[in-house]
């Protein structure tokens, strides 16, 4: 016996991944449903590799009513009408939008991390998947904040356009195409060109009356989904960043220990945490770039050194797949543990 599984926005970056990692993970299914917009109902979309091809169902007409699972990928509008209906009808959401994260009745969960929140999930029958950048660099943080107390983390990342959906890739892949044969392509995703640029600006600007004034809303998502997800004492500043790179989020962090920890302590931790590869050679190449973690599953630390500015610090180098770990892999993971802990259909 397994679960009936519905995949919303499963025409996306994010639920195309959801459906090829269910297939990967042969997660125990009865029943699988692509479930999208209006727009594409009727569209045929494969599930994985598994030769099983799905018809998208409009969300408009879905009845959640006898289905387990609903992993949603469709951004906060859809998830603000259509998670609380699926909740209500017993089915349990596993939402991939920024808009429950913070609710207190709602966990916040990274299965490396706090597996043990989850527990409260019967509250809304919600379950949040952090934001991509948090996911990766908790991952990261997690044995290293076990071991010596982080106090303090300042990281800037380096952000692929796949972070922000189908749009953000084809207005790189065009800008970029484009410039090699003459046309113009205008910026319409993101703010300035993206194409053999960076730019210094994700999601919209903090408002002027926080203490945040000047911040942008990734920014202080990073700091604030780690503070639920892995401890509220910790100190987060962030700048986060828009590169132009298809797939793959990078991040430069700072972490600063209230106890002594030696670079090689931090290796060896590393090497063993769960949902971790450490690659780490002080040689050329000795590190791993986002073109690298592509279809991973773990999320790479590399360039791990001390900090000689602050007491007790460490600098490391973090890459991961945002539509992986940063979201399709977190969310299947979140249901496998919500089958483990708590539905117990699967044998
Ligand atoms: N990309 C990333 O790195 C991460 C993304 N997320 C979250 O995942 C979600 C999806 O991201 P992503 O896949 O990248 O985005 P895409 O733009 O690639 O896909 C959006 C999906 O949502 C569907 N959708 C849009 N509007 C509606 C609607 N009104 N009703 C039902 N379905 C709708 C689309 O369907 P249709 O094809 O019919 O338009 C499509 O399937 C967002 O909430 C994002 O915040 C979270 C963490 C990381
Ligand atoms: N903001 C992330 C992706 C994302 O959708 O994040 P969130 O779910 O927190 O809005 C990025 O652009 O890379």
């Amino acid at each position: 016996m397994g679960y009936k599984v519905v995949v919303v926005g499963a025409t996306g970056n994010v639920g195309r991944e959801m459906l090829n990692i269910l297939a990967e993970r042969q997660f125990p299914l009865d029943d699988i449903a692509a479930v999208a917009s209006p727009r594409s109902t009727g569209d045929i979309i494969d599930f994985g590799d598994t030769g099983r091809e799905l018809k998208v169902q409009n969300i408009e007409h879905f009845d959640f009513a006898g289905w387990d699972i609903a992993l949603f990928a469709a951004g906060s509008g859809p998830a603000k009408i259509y998670a609380p209906k699926a909740a209500a009808a017993g089915c349990t959401v596993i939402d991939n939008s920024s808009l429950f994260r913070m609710d207190a009745d709602v966990p916040l969960i990274v299965p490396e991390v706090n597996p043990h929140d989850i527990d409260g999930y019967a509250k809304r029958n919600i379950i949040a998947n952090p934001n991509c950048s948090t996911a990766q660099m908790v991952v990261a943080l997690k044995p290293l904040h076990d071991a010596a107390i982080i106090k303090r983390v300042v990281v800037s990342t380096y952000q692929s356009v796949s972070g922000a959906g189908k749009e953000g890739m084809d207005e790189l892949f065009e800008q970029s195409r484009g410039i090699f044969v003459g046309d113009s392509s205008e910026a319409k995703k993101f703010t300035k060109q993206i194409a053999f640029n960076v730019i210094p600006h994700i999601d919209s600007f903090v408002g002027p009356d926080t203490d945040y004034d000047g911040y942008t809303k990734e920014e202080l998502k990073m700091a604030q989904e780690t503070n639920k997800i892995l401890d509220p004492d910790i100190l987060v500043t962030a700048t986060c960043v828009r590169v132009p790179v298809f797939v793959g989020h990078s991040e430069a962090i700072n972490i600063e220990f209230e106890k002594p920890i030696s670079v090689k302590e931090a290796q060896a931790l590393l090497r063993e945490a769960p949902g971790i590869m450490l690659y780490d050679k002080r040689e050329d190449g000795g590190y791993i770039t986002p073109i690298e973690c592509v279809g991973e599953y773990a999320t790479y630390v590399s360039r791990v050194r001390r900090d000689p500015t602050v007491e007790n610090g460490l600098v490391l180098w973090c890459v991961s797949d945002n539509l992986r770990k940063g979201a399709a892999l977190n969310a299947v993971q979140i249901a496998e543990l919500l089958g483990r802990r708590h539905l117990k259909k699967a044998a």
